[in-house]
């Protein structure tokens, strides 16, 4: 029996994704899309690409017309879920890829993003360690059985799947953690603004929401201290780049003192060592974004610089597949018991 789903914001960028994984997803079969000013349309004339979904119509996105489906996906602006899942049946699996139910802690909320608190669902990064859990515990123990799922920020996971597990082995420190990450465009969603016009783009690099101010900062800190840390300080600093998807994130943290650099590495094999989506390469190989495109596949490199005394690694994701829609699928897979890769694919697309 196919699950029926509906996506939300699919006439966006990440709806876009959601769907073009959804359509080849095993179990799940996309009945309804939602839009807002593109409601109305031809699913194909706003997204061409999407060739095997030519029946459907973009329609409004109401509590009516996302009700009735086993599961809902919503890729809609920050602030739009929470009212509109209050109107959802509790028993219905709702993913969210949006901001709104991430942050456990409102002061967070207020100080990031502003605007009416909903409260934070299961977290949708199955890889990243459990809070309080046992070694080894990992989110997807909290997602078994979810039918309230918030996915993650792109550059969020990036870096959270970076640092936790030195942080989880007790091999690195939270103070004073640095994260350069070189951005893609399509984080920032379709709608224009002249910053990510392609003549303000192509050619150059722009750096954007730097000194304390970006809203993944607290997501970070949040996933950290799950992992176990004390009071992390992070400084990040995001710069977009020309390239339509994909994220680069130099993430760097003091390496505990007395620590081998043997242990330094062995804390991230281990910790991933049966993941399959998110892969550590072997000593002295980086990945780069297009070895990730279209995949659901996060690639770590590490390096240990003695002299600096820190660990630095090099993390390749997709912002719009592990980023945003393939972690929301994993997710919806685990919250129903299906295999945690249906759906998805470790393979990018290259060139
Ligand atoms: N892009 C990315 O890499 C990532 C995105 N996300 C999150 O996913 C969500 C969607 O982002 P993205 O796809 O990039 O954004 P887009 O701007 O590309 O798409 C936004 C979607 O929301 C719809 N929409 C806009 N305003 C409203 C409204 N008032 N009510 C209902 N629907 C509305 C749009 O409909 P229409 O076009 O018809 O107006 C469109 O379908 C956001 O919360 C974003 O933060 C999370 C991780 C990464
Ligand atoms: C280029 C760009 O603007 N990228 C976005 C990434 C957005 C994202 O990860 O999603 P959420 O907005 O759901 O957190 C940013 O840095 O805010």
């Amino acid at each position: 029996m196919a699950y029926s789903v509906a996506v939300a914001g699919a006439s966006g960028y990440a709806g876009g994704e959601l769907l073009r994984l959804l359509a080849g997803h095993p179990e799940f079969d996309v009945r309804t899309v939602t839009a807002n000013s593109n409601a109305g349309a031809r699913l194909l004339d706003v997204q061409p690409h999407l060739r095997s979904l030519a029946h459907l119509t973009l329609v409004e996105t109401t509590p009516e017309t996302l009700s009735g489906h086993d599961i809902v996906f919503l890729a809609l602006p920050h602030g739009k879920s929470g009212e509109l899942t209050s109107h959802l049946p509790a028993d219905t699996l709702v993913v969210d890829c949006g901001a709104d139910h991430r942050l456990v802690s409102e002061e967070d909320w207020a100080a990031f993003y502003g605007g009416d608190y909903y409260g934070a669902w299961a977290y949708g990064v199955p890889e990243l360690p459990l809070a309080g859990g046992a070694a080894g515990q990992k989110q997807r123990d909290r997602l078994v059985g979810a039918r309230r799922i918030a996915a993650p920020g792109c550059n969020a996971s990036t870096v959270s799947l970076a640092l936790a597990p030195g942080i989880r082995a007790g091999v690195i420190e939270a103070a004073d953690i640095v994260a350069v990450l070189a951005v893609g465009p399509s984080g920032a969603g379709k709608s224009l603004t002249n910053a990510n016009l392609a003549s303000e783009i192509l050619g150059s690099a722009n750096p954007y929401a730097i000194g304390g101010v970006h809203r993944h900062i607290p997501e970070i800190a949040q996933n950290l201290r799950w992992a176990g840390a004390v009071a992390p300080t992070i400084s990040f600093t995001p710069v977009i780049v020309p390239m339509s998807r994909g994220i680069l994130a130099t993430s760097t943290a003091r390496i505990v003192p007395g620590t081998s650099a043997a242990a330094v590495r062995a804390a991230w094999e281990e910790a991933y060592a049966n993941e399959p989506f998110v892969q550590v390469l072997p000593a002295g190989q980086f990945p780069r974004t297009a070895d990730v495109l279209g995949a659901n596949t996060a690639l770590i490199g590490l390096a240990v610089d003695e002299a600096a005394g820190r660990v630095v690694t090099v993390t390749a994701v997709d912002n719009l597949a592990k980023g945003t829609a393939g972690a929301a699928i994993q997710s919806a897979n685990i919250a129903l018991g299906l295999p945690e890769t249906s759906g998805l694919s470790v393979n990018g697309v290259a060139p």
